[in-house]
């Protein structure tokens, strides 16, 4: 299907979308069926649904080009999804077929299959010499056709035709088409003739990852199939289609494996292209873009000329049944659909556990006003129940509430849907929860005040020393610091409700910040109480954490560990100290290695010395109690 786009230069350009194929593949062990129901299943040859991970009581139902269910066999994928784009090629166009999805889904038994059950490559191939032998002598063209087989492998273009080549360049002609200058190409007399140039190369490919320990899914393999035509009268002309047929590398997310040194580069670059890809395919499919992104990862300024633009592009996303696929498989799904819809059914009726964040539900629940509550709490308990002799269903549901899981569900969510809509709201519900507390607080703080002025007074007045004495012992337990009192009639005013409020950790907080900040005068003394001598600049980094209530400390620290991990643009820049650059370096660190996993992470992105780290801490911890 063509559409038209707008590009940056104002010029309306036709643009084809990707189609998008979904196959599930079957279990692959009966005990694996036996113990758990799948955890997503299809609906009919467009549609399928899964569990919704934040209430299984829902599912999510995405709606693709084609579904391909595990029945489904690799003629009949070929049938549907590739064989109509192939006559294109010999007319001097470009096509794509790609198989994404997460390691063990399915992605080489589509692409390549078995001697048995051969898969897309060598069906396409074959049909492509049959498609060139059946074309009429009379139309007066003369075909060739050849190949080249590469792959990416940490954003380095590698020949497998001739291994020991180094990383090739890729340039763009004066007609928009993409080279790979030094590239093996290989002319091919017939089908046999592929098998023996493209076996070997792929088994160069197989040896490598043996070495390298699991190359093969950590590579991207690209085939390219060329078909030459010339015209046998005057003018000769030529035409040249181009067929890209790509075993996509593994989808999963590598950083739950807590990747580091090489494979923590391969899953950048990994993550690089698979994300670029999928804006492309999303500008694409969207039509809205104005620029297209394909010159962010080799991957696509590779396909540029068979993704998108006059060029046909089938994307195969594989899936597979499992529960412990679960999050690579919600991920794959939203990679291929940017549109889903949440539907109010149990997926089945055993596995109803509800794998929801502890605050998310609190939340939930305190809107609802705590209707269904009890249903909700029984389904606990017997979940529980079950869950102690071993026989529940929900047990599956148990890697998908670990925090870490729960968090990067949530991250992947934002990102999918650009930090809108539901989230974007709840995160400005808690902003202003947060700022309506504070407030209450300050109230607070503001009537100590006004009690401990009174109290001073009352003080002075009565002058008896057994009045003082008990007025002192009041207070003596609450008090949290023992400061270097000098004038204790002018301190006791301002420092009683210091210790008051330590009833409460964040009431402290607002107490230490409002006196740190507003010092008049007569206050003076107070601010040296709080802050060291020397004045708040000169204050030691470490030493002005040490004032603050730790467990506080700690829950500020957190919510920025928090706007980091999870924050849009607009959030990050809501950070102080952050600003245009900073928050989209660390959208961009982000987006490459995944989570910070504790604030100090920060100093690994560019910019961000120690020096600006710790300022920045000082600044958000602030302003975090204060606001
Ligand atoms: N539709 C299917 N029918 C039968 N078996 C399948 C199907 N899909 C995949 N398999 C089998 O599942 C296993 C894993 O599949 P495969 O190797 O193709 O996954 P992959 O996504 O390519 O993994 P990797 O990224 O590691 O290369 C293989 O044994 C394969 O034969």
């Amino acid at each position: 299907m063509a559409q038209r786009l707008t590009g940056a230069d104002g010029v309306s350009k036709k643009t084809s979308r990707v189609r998008v194929a979904v196959r599930l593949r079957p279990y692959m062990s009966r005990q694996d069926e036996k113990d758990e129901g799948p955890c997503v299943r299809g609906l009919d040859s467009q549609n399928l649904e899964i569990i919704n991970w934040r209430n299984a009581t829902e599912t999510v139902k995405y709606h693709f080009d084609v579904f391909h269910g595990e029945q489904t066999t690799q003629q009949e994928v070929f049938l549907s999804s590739v064989k109509p784009i192939l006559p294109h090629i010999l007319n001097g166009q470009n096509a794509s077929v790609f198989a994404y999805g997460p390691t063990g889904a399915g992605k080489t038994h589509t692409m390549l299959g078995t001697a048995e059950q051969p898969g897309v490559i060598p069906r396409a191939v074959r049909e492509v010499f049959n498609l060139v032998s059946a074309k009429d002598e009379d139309e007066g063209w003369d075909y060739s056709i050849g190949m080249s087989y590469l792959e990416i492998y940490n954003e380095k273009v590698l020949d497998l035709l001739s291994p020991n080549s180094q990383d090739l360049p890729i340039r763009e002609n004066k007609d928009k088409n993409i080279l790979i200058p030094g590239l093996t190409y290989t002319v091919l007399s017939s089908f046999s003739d592929f098998d023996k140039h493209f076996i070997p190369a792929t088994l160069n490919r197989t040896t490598a990852s043996t070495k390298l320990n699991q190359r093969s899914s950590r590579s991207h393999a690209i085939l390219l199939i060329k078909v030459v035509r010339t015209q046998r009268a005057l003018p000769h002309r030529q035409q040249t289609g181009k067929l890209y047929l790509v075993d996509l590398a593994g989808s999963e997310d590598n950083r739950r494996t807590g990747n580091q040194g090489i494979r923590l580069k391969e899953s950048g670059a990994i993550n690089l292209s698979l994300f670029t890809l999928s804006k492309v395919v999303d500008a694409l499919n969207s039509g809205t873009a104005a620029r297209i992104p394909y010159r962010d990862s080799k991957l696509t300024r590779l396909l540029q000329d068979s993704l998108g633009g006059s060029a046909h592009s089938v994307m195969i996303t594989n899936i597979a049944p499992e529960y412990r696929y679960y999050f690579d498989t919600f991920s794959a799904l939203n990679f291929a659909a940017k549109s889903k819809l949440i539907v109010n059914k149990p997926f089945t009726r055993e596995t109803v556990a509800v794998p929801v964040l502890p605050v998310k539900r609190s939340r939930e629940e305190h809107e609802a006003g705590g209707s269904g509550a009890e249903p909700h709490k029984k389904k606990q308990k017997d979940e529980k129940k079950s869950e102690q002799d071993g026989s529940s269903p929900s047990a599956h549901y148990h890697s998908l509430s670990e925090p870490s899981v729960m968090e990067r569900l949530i991250a992947l969510e934002k990102l999918m849907m650009s930090c809108q809509d539901k989230d974007r709201q709840s995160v400005l519900k808690d902003v202003a929860q947060s700022r309506k507390e504070i407030q209450e607080l300050k109230e607070k703080q503001r009537e100590f005040e006004r009690k401990a002025v009174l109290l001073s007074q009352l003080a002075k007045e009565k002058s008896s020393s057994k009045d003082e004495a008990a007025f002192k012992n009041t207070l003596a337990p609450l008090q949290r610091k023992q400061p270097n009192v000098t004038k204790p009639n002018k301190q006791q005013a301002v420092v009683q409700p210091l210790q008051v409020s330590q009833l409460q950790p964040l009431q402290h907080l607002a107490v230490v910040r409002k006196q740190s900040v507003c010092v008049t005068k007569k206050e003076k003394k107070l601010s040296e109480i709080v802050e060291p001598p020397g004045g708040k600049e000169n204050m030691k980094e470490s030493s002005w954490e040490s004032q603050l209530d730790t467990s506080v400390l700690d829950e500020s620290k957190q919510k920025i560990l928090h706007i980091l991990n999870t924050g849009c643009l607009k959030e990050l820049k809501g950070l102080q100290q952050i600003g245009d650059k900073k928050a989209k370096l660390i959208l961009g660190w982000r987006e490459i290695h995944g989570h910070f996993t504790k604030l100090e992470d920060l100093t690994n992105v560019e910019s961000m010395t120690q020096k600006r780290f710790s300022s920045f801490m000082k600044a958000n911890i602030l302003s975090a109690m204060g606001k």
